[in-house]
């Protein structure tokens, strides 16, 4: 640990939220990451030392190292304003900047606190990186998002995207024609907690075989690392003519996937609320209606469920009854949410309630449409089927299909 000390910089950023520490904790881990691609500036960077003094920094290398030390204090202010509003997914990992680089190598000093404490923290914070298109070594993983084109050049994709489709109409479509909850069926290959769901796994074909199912809306995962997804089984399944609006199902953390999701194809999108603070929810509810994108907007507690509840122009909300940090199943948890005030809210104002994760039989669809959802979102029960369509019937116990 000696060593370590030499590699610390004289400058630090100024702590600008009075909670936070002046200086860091002392390292307990070295972090080496691949060097990321800051391009050398020419410009004069001001950086501030723990005793407030300011020095300039010219060379790119110290640029960069102030940008980073920026970039990282606004990671903190979003994780205190998650943490404000009962959010206990942090955004960012809360250590330091980096401090040192030696050759092509950028050393970390990590203190404790930054392991992620659970699975969908550890999947925001590999998006964070992935979005922000940091070059990172993960554990053994190294991605970096392949495409990652900046906002104007999205917005002029757009006019080349197939229209978005009507994701609420077609559920409710779907309910009125089954008197059963509309089906979003997903497109999955693997999850955390169950890993490898089907080794056979052509998006296309489970695509098809679900829509001639009875399918009303499909969910495509599009994350790599964790679910083996891709942007590109979301695009395949729409270039096939697959008629059902698509959700894409992926972690949304910045506008800019949006504006992605959409050029790839996109009908829909999830935002979920154990991961974005009210105002991003707000923003992005805001932007899905610019884009024609609906927004699912994903609760699992009360606390998320009431915080929802005041954003205006909500119309599709999904309670999830996986527990998305501990994995744990509990469909009494969409009855439990939908009972009394909330569920009167609900019915005032029309929102379309999904039941999500965990349903694998009729019985399961009964009761989470008793609790009052008009729609479904279905994955390990049909995925696992050799035949997904025929997942279909057995999950409904009847033939939903159009005939
Ligand atoms: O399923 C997981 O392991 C998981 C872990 C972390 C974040 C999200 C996760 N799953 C997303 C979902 O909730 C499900 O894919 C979806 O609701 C379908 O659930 P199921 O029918 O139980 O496959």
């Amino acid at each position: 640990m000696e060593g370590l000390a030499s590699l610390k910089t004289p400058f630090q950023a100024t702590p600008f939220l009075s909670s936070r520490p002046t200086s860091w904790n002392p390292p307990t881990q070295l972090n080496f990451c691949k060097r990321s691609s800051f391009s050398t500036f020419s410009v004069r960077a001001q950086v501030e030392s723990n005793d407030g003094s300011a020095a300039v920094a010219t060379s790119g290398e110290s640029v960069a190292e102030a940008l980073k030390i920026k970039e990282w204090e606004v990671g903190m202010l979003q994780n205190e304003v998650a943490a404000s509003q009962g959010i206990r997914i942090r955004r960012r990992p809360p250590t330091g900047p980096p401090l040192h680089y030696v050759g092509p190598f950028q050393f970390r000093l990590q203190n404790e606190g930054n392991t992620p404490r659970n699975i969908l923290e550890e999947i925001v914070w590999n998006k964070d990186t992935e979005v922000s298109q940091i070059e990172c070594i993960i554990g053994d993983y190294d991605f970096q998002l392949k495409e990652r084109k900046p906002l104007s050049v999205l917005k002029k994709a757009l006019e080349n995207a197939p229209p978005a489709r009507d994701f609420i109409g077609a559920l409710r479509a779907a309910n009125e024609r089954t008197g059963l909850p509309g089906l979003i069926a997903e497109v999955k290959k693997a999850s955390p907690s169950r890993g490898i769901l089907r080794e056979n796994f052509d998006p296309v074909e489970i695509a098809q075989a679900y829509e001639k199912g009875g399918a009303a809306c499909l969910s495509v995962l599009t994350d790599a690392k964790y679910f083996k997804g891709s942007f590109e089984n979301l695009e395949a399944i729409r270039k096939a003519g697959v008629k059902c609006p698509l959700l894409c199902k992926e972690f949304i953390i910045d506008a800019w996937q949006l504006y992605y999701a959409r050029t790839k194809g996109a009908d829909a999108v999830l935002l979920i609320a154990a991961v974005l603070p009210d105002l991003d929810i707000k923003y992005m509810v805001k932007i899905c209606k610019l884009l024609g994108l609906t927004a699912l907007v994903e609760v699992h507690d009360e606390t998320e469920f009431d915080r929802v509840l005041a954003i205006e122009g909500i119309e599709l909300i999904g309670i999830n009854n996986r527990n998305l940090e501990t994995f744990e199943l509990d469909i009494s948890i969409t009855k439990k949410l939908l009972e009394g005030e909330r569920g009167k809210i609900i019915r005032e104002r029309g929102i379309i309630m999904v039941g999500e994760s965990g349903l694998f039989t009729p019985d399961d669809i009964a009761y989470v449409q008793e609790a009052g959802v008009k729609a479904i979102l279905v994955g390990e029960s049909i995925v696992k089927q050799s035949d997904p369509g025929k997942g279909i019937s057995n999950l409904f116990g009847k033939d939903i299909s159009m005939g």
